[in-house]
């Protein structure tokens, strides 16, 4: 087992669904909330672990915006961000595509320019201290506006260059992909790539709806579709890549055990299934943790294993050179 855990922490991997303010661990959240003169609710790290026992998506959401509360300055995102990407390098991730949620933090007056810049510098650190490259996805909120995601895009076009794609989060349920159909064609006009959480809570026909009318590149999550054969038929033929989040789906019930998680199943059927962490400090684990546990889980082989990482390098918004380079590479650590 030591030596298979071992396989899995150096496995060459990209991470594709990590949302950046749910890397945030009590321990930084303390430090920040000192940093910040910030009053938080909770006298102790033990106390705002035992607080992350969720029933569903909206229990983790609440949480989670009151944690973000901390994050003011952008050296407070750099270190954000530079923690997760230390974590992240120690799980073999050789490239990483975070998520960002601006208006959790313009809604309270942060200025835009900080939360990006803060994250912008921690991009460039690990870069030239860890080899980790990575890319900014924004993320709209579902549950505020179309008016209010425009503004956002609006905010962002001073760093376009350094966003790559737009994607969709929050409360899923009763905020269809649709709501958002004209910003995200704006977005793609702009030339960022499309992503969507669909189908984490909601049902199929949003990860339809995120095909059909945003033209996603990629689906985050997307265990429901497994609920309409059409709808997996077409994600195959498409060759889609779903950004799947075991132990997130453990934490927020979409699974109620990781021994009927869908992974294998997801990867028997031919659709191109990727392992993430979501929010690993709220979940309880890195992605290196998400493999084991689902790899435990399901009785997951080495070559399962292999397919997850290369569909993680296939299934990024890299350039098909630097993908092909990092393929290679990982072939060659699955060969020895
Ligand atoms: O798992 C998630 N789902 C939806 N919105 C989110 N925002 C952070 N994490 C999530
Ligand atoms: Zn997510």
């Amino acid at each position: 087992m030591t030596d298979f855990f071992a396989f899995i922490a150096g496995l060459p991997k990209a991470e594709l669904h990590l949302h950046i303010e749910g890397s945030l661990e009590p321990e930084l959240m303390f430090e920040l909330a000192q940093r910040n003169r910030v009053a938080i609710p909770y006298a102790s790290v033990e106390e705002v672990r035992a607080a992350y026992d969720f029933s569903n998506l909206q229990d983790f959401l609440d949480i989670y915006y009151a944690g973000a509360d901390v994050l003011r300055t952008r050296a407070d995102f750099h270190d954000l961000a530079m923690a997760y990407f230390r974590r992240a390098a120690a799980d073999g991730v050789v490239h990483a595509e975070i998520m960002f949620d601006p208006q959790a933090h313009t809604d309270r007056g942060i200025a835009f320019e900080e939360v990006i810049e803060g994250l912008l510098s921690a991009c460039r650190a690990a870069e030239s201290e860890l080899g980790l490259t990575s890319s900014l996805i924004l993320s709209f909120l579902r549950h505020l506006s179309e008016e209010a995601a425009f503004a956002t895009l609006e905010m962002a076009k001073p760093w376009l260059e350094h966003i790559v794609a737009v994607g969709l989060d929050s409360s899923e349920v009763g905020h269809p992909p649709q709501k958002f159909a004209r910003v995200f064609a704006a977005a793609r006009a702009l030339g960022l790539k499309i992503t969507a959480h669909a189908g984490e809570e909601g049902p199929p026909a949003y990860v339809h709806e995120a095909l059909e009318m945003l033209g996603v590149d990629r689906i985050d999550h997307g265990n429901r579709a497994l609920e309409d054969e059409a709808l997996v038929a077409r994600l195959v033929a498409e060759g889609m890549t779903l950004t799947v989040c075991p132990l997130s789906n453990l934490k927020l019930c979409v699974v109620d055990d990781l021994a009927d998680h869908p992974l294998d199943r997801m990867l028997e059927l031919g659709l191109r299934a990727t392992v993430n962490s979501d929010d690993p400090a709220y979940f309880g684990g890195y992605v290196a943790d998400n493999y084991r546990a689902v790899a435990d889980a399901r009785a997951l082989s080495r070559e399962d294993l292999v397919m997850l990482a290369r569909n993680s390098f296939t299934g990024s918004f890299l350039p098909p050179e630097a993908i092909a380079v990092h393929l290679d590479r990982l072939e060659a650590y699955a060969a020895r």
